[in-house]
């Protein structure tokens, strides 16, 4: 295992998300959804919801939009098969949204 995290222990390739940014063309078109990056650029033509949508996302992480629409079963299943890896663990906070809450004591707690 390399020290640079490249690979899960399981074998999942990580991409860094500067890697996945740059995916953001007709040429080639990646999403992330809950930190797995899909390779779209094939399945643009045949999204039910347009290519206009994911074309919006290329990228950058879709996972809110994704789960906004409330997309089923089968186009989960759909998704999977486009999974080429995963966003890489230590850029995963740059995507998501810390959660606040305040606790009874009052202090303030953040959580990813
Ligand atoms: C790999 C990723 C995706 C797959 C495989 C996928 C697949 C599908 C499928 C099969 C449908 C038909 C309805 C259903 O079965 O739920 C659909 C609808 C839709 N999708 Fe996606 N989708 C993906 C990503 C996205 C993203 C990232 C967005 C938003 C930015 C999006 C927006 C929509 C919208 C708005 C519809 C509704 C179309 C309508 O009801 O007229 N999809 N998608």
């Amino acid at each position: 295992m390399s020290e640079k995290q490249e690979e899960s222990p399981d074998g999942v390739k990580y991409f860094r998300l500067s890697e996945i940014e740059a995916q953001n063309s007709f040429k080639s078109t990646w999403i992330i959804i809950h930190n797995k990056v899909y390779d779209v650029t094939k399945f643009l033509d045949e999204h039910p919801g347009g290519e206009e949508v994911l074309r919006e996302q290329a990228g950058g992480n879709a996972t809110e939009s994704f789960e906004d629409v409330g997309h089923s079963t089968d186009a989960r299943e759909m998704a999977s098969s486009m999974v080429i890896g995963e966003l890489h663990p230590d850029d995963r906070h740059k995507i998501s949204k810390p959660v606040v809450s305040q606790q009874p004591s009052g202090a303030i707690w953040e959580t990813w």
